[in-house]
């Protein structure tokens, strides 16, 4: 029979007081025992699984778990209650089930991977699958260790047993502050299954805008942690996001679940460190500006553009054929001969490099042969007939081996790649007809900046390759996984570089096409990327649900990519209902553009919600309004790319440095035709300032909106105040 809400309560609330009495007990105990600080190896080893247990029964106390979950396993008489948490805790009593069970536990899955109806519901454990009938599926909210709310998403026993949304309602409903959190009290069944996918694998997740990606990307972390933990280590893995705002808005996500370690960084600030070049790289703003605030909008997309050219498997394909023929013709042409009389064949030279030291590395082969001439030269000086000729001979010897080293290629991934864009004399054995490939354009821009010491962003793929291919890497400076969010804005090559880096393909690569602003370097399609794996390493999943934004946001967004983007990738609401998207044109209010921009975020900061932004067209606008709104609007920040920390709050930023980011409400300004044309990448660019948006949309303009903004029902949005 249903059970009644207060009967949940009163049961729930017992058992709650019940788990913590017990974690409470169990952690009086490992703390009454002394702190061992001896040298004993297996003392310590013990010292640290107490250690730990004592911190995850410390942060277990407050909040044991979140969800309940009744699972009747096939031969079982009746269901038992399964309690779900963010750290698994175990009974007093060895040999009990857990008293609560981590969220990443095989069982775990089915409060998931559950979508309601009479079929049994099952999850691979170590000794097969388990099939079993799911009764109940609750969720509770416990803070503090008050219990707050009881809420059943599924309840065989009721009238209508069917999955409900509303315990997911009621969490996307809350505001947010500035840092993204935690889903696992409500992680999906779409989600999920990218969550627990196999190790060793590059999943490629198509995600529209509000899907979720970064969030089950870092989920994702924890999970492979905890089912690999013999085969995975948290250090030995790493996120790459666009920027340092970003990495700050998502750093409390692992930390709250029990992850630290990981880590963290832009390709760019990884890339130069493993170089060891200490230059910075070109001002990306320059580039930015050009693609995105040149007067007759955004320039044409090639793949003869310099960022989709150095970021294509073409030119990676170039690089590897010009190193192998450098590798042919590395030995120089003559003998080596220390002085007159003495002669080192070349032949015996080639032999050591092509067959005695071909194990190694390029540039290590190099040395290796060096090192070895040297020692052929010490052995022949110790044949000097006199110690006046043996001194004249040390002499020659010396001059002789720095010039012969000098004939050889150098192995350094700048100046080969310098040598490449003839931005400095081709040395001997040079495939010069291999650059024939390289677009005119690519070769005399790149030609310049190298000529001046300028490296860019593009260039480190290509630097990475050559750095590999002259000396390899050893397993040990491999990663276990490799996370890449806002993977549309990254090229094949960059992909494929990483491949390198990564032992057995283990990625998790997340993107939305229809946020690929960035399309004069990213990615097109997935295929791009998906055609360098072999189809048995690599896996695709579609996450199309949104569960950012209200459904009139969504549905405004959504026409704005079916008739400005002409894409498909439409994002289907969760059931959340909110105001109407307004469209307000400057003046209606009765003020000019800077009045109703002040007096529209003013409204919108009054009330509940805590993060506000204006989303501007370029960062030129971001500066001229934030230095004018500032003197009446104290508490508002100018998010300029640079390395800041996301404070929350009011904000004002371009559209293209809110990626990622999520705000209450988001006031677009200027949305007219004139700073967002017809363009598919306009629309783009307006797509993702729109899916910025949480609770409230407001569109402001001072012209006619763009073609696809206008004639939307009235249930989506409306015009005005
Ligand atoms: N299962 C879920 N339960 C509760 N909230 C969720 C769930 N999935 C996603 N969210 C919330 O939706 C919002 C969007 O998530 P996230 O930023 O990870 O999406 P995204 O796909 O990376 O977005 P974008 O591509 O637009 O930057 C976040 O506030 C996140 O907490």
């Amino acid at each position: 029979m249903e059970q009644t809400f207060q009967s949940a309560y009163q049961e729930e609330e017992r058992r709650l007081n019940a788990t913590i009495a017990e974690i409470d007990r169990q952690l009086k105990r490992l703390r009454a025992i002394p702190v061992y600080t001896g040298h004993d190896f297996t003392e310590q080893v013990l010292e640290a699984g107490r250690e730990e247990k004592r911190q995850s029964l410390a942060k277990s106390l407050a909040a044991p778990y979140f969800g309940r979950l009744d699972f009747q396993e096939t031969n079982d008489a009746e269901p038992k209650p399964l309690y779900i948490g963010k750290i698994g805790v175990d009974h007093a009593e060895v040999g009990d089930q857990p008293m609560v069970i981590d969220w990443r536990a095989p069982i775990a899955s089915v409060f998931y991977s559950f979508t309601g109806g009479d079929e049994p519901a099952a999850y691979e454990a170590p000794e097969g699958t388990i099939e079993g009938l799911v009764y109940l599926k609750r969720n509770l909210v416990i803070r503090k260790q008050i219990l707050e709310r009881v809420s059943d998403t599924y309840d065989r026993n009721s009238d209508q047993p069917a999955v409900s949304d509303e315990f997911l309602v009621y969490r996307l409903g809350e505001n947010k502050d500035n840092k993204l959190r935690d889903i696992v009290s409500t992680i999906q069944a779409e989600q999920d299954k990218i969550i627990r996918a196999a190790r060793n694998t590059a999943l490629i997740i198509q995600g529209v805008a509000g899907s979720g990606k970064t969030t089950v990307a870092l989920h994702r972390l924890a999970y492979l942690l905890y089912q690999y933990k013999e085969q995975v280590a948290a250090e030995k893995m790493i996120i790459f996001a666009p920027n340092l705002m970003f990495l700050d808005y998502i750093s409390d996500v692992l930390p709250e679940l029990g992850v630290g370690d990981i880590q963290q960084s832009t390709f760019a600030d990884w890339a130069m460190r493993l170089l060891g070049i200490d230059l910075p790289l070109a001002d990306p703003s320059e580039t930015l500006s050009y693609w995105f605030e040149s007067a007759d909008g955004m320039p044409e997309v090639t793949d003869e553009v310099p960022g989709r050219f150095k970021g294509s498997i073409r030119f990676m394909e170039m690089i590897r054929a010009c190193i192998e023929v450098m590798e042919d013709a590395s030995v120089p042409e003559a003998d080596f001969m220390p002085w007159e009389g003495a002669v080192l064949s070349r032949a015996t030279i080639l032999h050591w490099f092509n067959d005695e030291y071909k194990p190694y590395p390029l540039a290590k082969r190099k040395e290796r042969v060096m090192a070895r001439i040297h020692r052929w030269v010490e052995m022949e000086l110790k044949k000097s007939p006199s110690a006046a000729a043996l001194k004249e001979r040390k002499k020659k010897a010396s001059q002789r081996e720095k010039s012969y080293a000098s004939k050889w290629p150098k192995y350094e991934p700048v100046v080969l790649y310098k040598q490449m864009f003839k931005a400095l004399k081709l040395q001997a054995g040079w495939p010069e007809e291999l650059l024939a490939g390289i677009p005119d354009g690519v070769m005399k821009s790149t030609q310049k900046d190298l000529k001046k010491d300028v490296l860019r962003e593009e260039d480190l793929p290509a630097l990475l390759y050559i750095h590999y291919l002259l000396n390899d890497i050893t397993g040990e400076q491999r990663f276990d996984h490799i996370v890449i969010d806002e993977a549309q804005d990254f090229s094949p090559f960059q992909v494929a570089v990483l491949d390198l880096f990564v032992k057995g393909h283990s990625f998790t690569i997340l993107g939305d096409l229809s946020q690929g602003i960035h399309a004069y370097r990213g990615v097109h399609g997935w295929d791009e990327m998906r055609s360098w794996f072999k189809p048995e390493d690599t896996a695709y999943f579609a996450l199309t649900r949104s569960y950012r934004s209200t459904m009139e946001i969504i549905e405004f967004a959504n026409r704005i990519l079916e008739q400005g983007v002409n894409s498909e990738l439409l994002a289907v609401p969760v059931f959340r209902s909110g105001n109407p998207v307004r469209l307000i044109a400057y003046g209606s209010g009765g003020g000019g553009r800077l009045n109703d921009l002040r007096a529209g975020l003013q409204k919108l900061s009054s009330g509940e919600y805590r993060t506000v932004a204006v989303l501007t067209r370029t960062l030129k606008d971001a500066k001229e309004l934030y230095e004018r709104l500032k003197p009446d609007l104290p508490e508002l920040h100018l998010i300029d790319g640079g390395d800041q920390a996301y404070e929350g709050g009011l904000s004002v930023l371009p559209v293209y440095l809110s990626k990622g980011l999520e705000f209450d409400a988001v006031i677009l300004a200027d949305a007219d035709s004139e700073r967002y044309g017809a363009s598919s990448w306009d629309a783009k660019l307006l797509y993702v300032g729109c899916t910025r948006a949480l609770h409230e949309l407001w569109l402001m303009h001072g012209g006619p909106l763009p073609d696809y903004l206008q004639n939307m029902h009235e249930d989506i949005a409306v015009t005005g105040w």
